[in-house]
C-alpha cells in the first residue's frame, strides 16, 4: 500500500479547510467541446427538467433508499477524466476508488441551485468538472440559525475541476445565486482568485453568465448487483 495522495498543495484553495482544491484546464478546449457535444445528444428523457435548471443523471437515479444500480458509467463520462482525476489520487480513499455516479446539471442565465448539502448517498467527496463558462459556487456555513450570508464563493471556470471533501463536505452547505451575471468577484470575495486560470477575464469584478454545465463525479457507496425489484428503483 503506497501512502494516501492528494493533489498538490498548490491547487489548495487558500483560507478554506485544506479540504477543497481547485485545478484549471483540467481538460483542454476539445475535450470540453465534445463533452457538450455527448450531453447535447443524449436521449430527450435523460433530462430532469427543474424549476431552475435541467439534469442528467449518469449511469440512472439512486432507488429511495440511495442505492445505485450496479451498471458502468457511458465511456464519454469515464476517458480520459476518470483516470486523470485518479492521477492526482482524489479517488484513493473512496470505497469504489472511482467515481461511479455522475450528475451533468445545465444552468441558463438566471438559473441556480438552492443551497444545499449532498448527503449521506455518497462517500464525502464531489469532484467538479466545469464547461461553457464561469460560474460562482456560494458556500455557506451550517448553522442552527438557518442561513446566512454566504461566507466566500468560488469561481468556477470552464474546463476548471473542483474537488471538496471532509469538512467542506460535511460542515458547510453549497449552492449557485439565480442571476444573470455573478458581482463583486475579487480576492476579498472569491476564496479561488489566486488559483484562476484567467484572472484578466474577472478584472472589472463581473461577469455575465452564459450556458454553463457541470459534471459532478461521485462515489455512491450503496451498490447493488440485480435489480431487486423494479419498485425499489425510480426508474
Ligand atoms: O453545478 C455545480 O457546480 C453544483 C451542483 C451541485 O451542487 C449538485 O449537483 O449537487
Ligand atoms: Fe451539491
Amino acid at each position: 500500500m503506497g501512502a494516501s495522495r492528494t493533489p498538490p498543495d498548490t491547487a489548495l484553495v487558500p483560507s478554506l479547510p485544506k479540504t477543497t482544491y481547485y485545478i484549471p484546464n483540467f481538460i483542454s478546449p476539445s475535450e470540453e467541446s465534445q463533452l457538450l457535444s455527448q450531453i447535447a445528444s443524449a436521449p430527450k428523457p435523460k433530462w430532469t427538467i427543474l424549476t431552475h435548471r435541467r439534469l442528467q443523471t449518469w449511469p440512472s437515479a439512486l432507488s429511495k433508499s440511495n442505492i445505485l444500480l450496479a451498471e458502468p458509467l457511458p465511456s464519454w463520462l469515464e476517458l480520459p477524466i476518470i483516470p486523470r482525476m485518479q492521477e492526482l489520487g482524489i479517488w484513493d480513499n473512496s470505497p469504489h476508488k472511482q467515481p461511479n455516479h455522475v450528475l451533468v446539471n445545465e444552468y441558463k442565465p438566471g438559473e441556480g441551485i438552492m443551497a444545499h448539502e449532498d448527503g449521506p448517498a455518497y462517500h464525502p467527496m464531489v469532484a467538479t468538472v466545469s464547461l461553457g463558462a464561469p460560474i460562482v459556487l456560494e458556500v455557506f456555513e451550517k448553522s442552527e440559525e438557518g442561513l446566512g450570508e454566504a461566507k466566500f464563493g468560488i469561481l468556477q471556470e470552464p474546463r476548471s475541476l473542483l474537488v471538496t471533501t471532509d469538512d467542506m463536505y460535511t460542515a458547510h452547505l453549497h449552492g449557485i445565486a439565480q442571476q444573470t451575471a455573478d458581482e463583486n468577484l475579487g480576492p476579498e470575495t472569491v476564496a479561488n482568485w489566486d488559483l484562476l486560470g484567467e484572472k484578466d477575464l474577472f478584472a472589472d469584478g463581473r461577469y455575465d453568465r452564459q450556458i454553463r454545465t457541470s459534471l459532478t463525479y461521485r462515489d455512491v457507496l450503496k451498490v447493488a448487483k440485480f435489480n431487486l425489484g423494479n419498485s425499489l428503483f425510480k426508474r
